[in-house]
């Protein structure tokens, strides 16, 4: 993925707002399913890794919801990559819902990585994944000691553009968001009562200072969201979707791009056939 591009907008882009009614519905259903999740699983509750963003604080809302304050665990794990404004907006949520939570500075655990691999400490993809994974790391390192589930955060549009760390932020016990397109996410969150300022901050992985994602996918989540609603995950043709969005037939083709590139991130590891059965 190349990164840092032109970011392309759509001019008509695709409305993808819910009715009140359907977020109501669509909050109880997701609330629903995180209870089931943690039921099933025989365990008492959920961790949560609190990034000041908007999926995670959505997810908090929900799990909040669903298990009440005393069954969630919040994380603010931050790196030398994060804003001061995210983690503090992090503890925000963490305070504002009532939930128990940590702050746990990463930066010597990934420095000990740093320090396995000298030469790969300067290239920022790479070590910004490395502090994704030690999230990871350290979300089921909390759920395994407290018998809790490990929340995920991730929405349809990350999972369906690949835009994320393989066994990072998407290692997680489900996806309450998952089916979520981005513009919905931010929707369900504001309906959920979650702050203006956090509904409407840019998206951003924080794998190194100054990165968006919409500036490394080269695309608008407005403008993402609409070209996988219509044609990756939709009927659409492409030359239909360009119509439909009057944008330029590079978008879709980047969208099918990144969705094509990430396809090993959504399936398991394959396995070649058995050769004697
Ligand atoms: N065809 C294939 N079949 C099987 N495996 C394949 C493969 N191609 C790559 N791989 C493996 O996958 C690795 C690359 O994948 P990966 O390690 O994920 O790394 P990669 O996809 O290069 O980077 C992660 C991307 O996700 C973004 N991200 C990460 C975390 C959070 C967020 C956010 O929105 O908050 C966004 C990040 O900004 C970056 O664009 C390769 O090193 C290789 O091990
Ligand atoms: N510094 C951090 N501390 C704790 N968890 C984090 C941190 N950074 C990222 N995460 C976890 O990784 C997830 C993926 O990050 P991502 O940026 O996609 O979501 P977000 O920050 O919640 O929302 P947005 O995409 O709008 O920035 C977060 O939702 C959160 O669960
Ligand atoms: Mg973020």
């Amino acid at each position: 993925m190349s990164t840092d591009q032109q970011v392309l907008q759509s001019d008509a882009p695709l409305d993808l707002r819910l009715s009140d009614a359907e977020l109501d519905a669509t909050a109880a259903h997701l609330a629903a399913f995180i209870e089931d999740v943690v039921d099933d699983a025989g365990a008492e509750g959920a961790v949560i890794g609190l990034s000041g963003g908007i999926d995670s604080t959505t997810v908090a809302y929900l799990a909040v919801e669903a298990l009440g304050p005393s069954n969630v665990h919040g994380l603010v794990m931050p790196s030398v990559a994060n804003s001061e404004e995210n983690m503090s907006d992090a503890e925000w949520v963490a305070e504002e819902l009532g939930i128990e939570y940590d702050v746990v500075e990463i930066q010597p655990i990934a420095e000990a990585f740093f320090d396995a691999f000298p030469e790969a400490a300067d290239d920022r993809m790479a070590a910004g994944n490395v502090y994704v994974r030690t999230r990871a790391v350290l979300n089921y390192f909390v759920a395994n000691h407290e018998n809790r589930v490990v929340l995920g955060t991730g929405n349809r549009a990350e999972a369906m553009a690949g835009y994320y760390t393989k066994y990072g932020d998407q290692a997680v016990d489900c996806n309450p968001i998952g089916n979520l397109y981005k513009q919905q996410v931010r929707q369900l969150a504001a309906h959920l009562g979650a702050p203006e300022n956090l509904v409407t901050k840019t998206p951003s992985a924080e794998m190194w200072s100054g990165q968006t994602d919409e500036a490394e996918m080269g695309l608008d989540y407005d403008t993402l969201d609409a070209i996988l609603a219509l044609h990756v995950d939709g009927p659409l043709s492409k030359a239909a979707t360009v119509r439909a969005l009057n944008v330029d037939e590079s978008h879709v083709e980047r969208v099918v791009d990144l969705h094509e590139r990430s396809a090993h991130k959504r399936a398991m590891p394959p396995a070649p056939d058995p050769l004697h059965r």
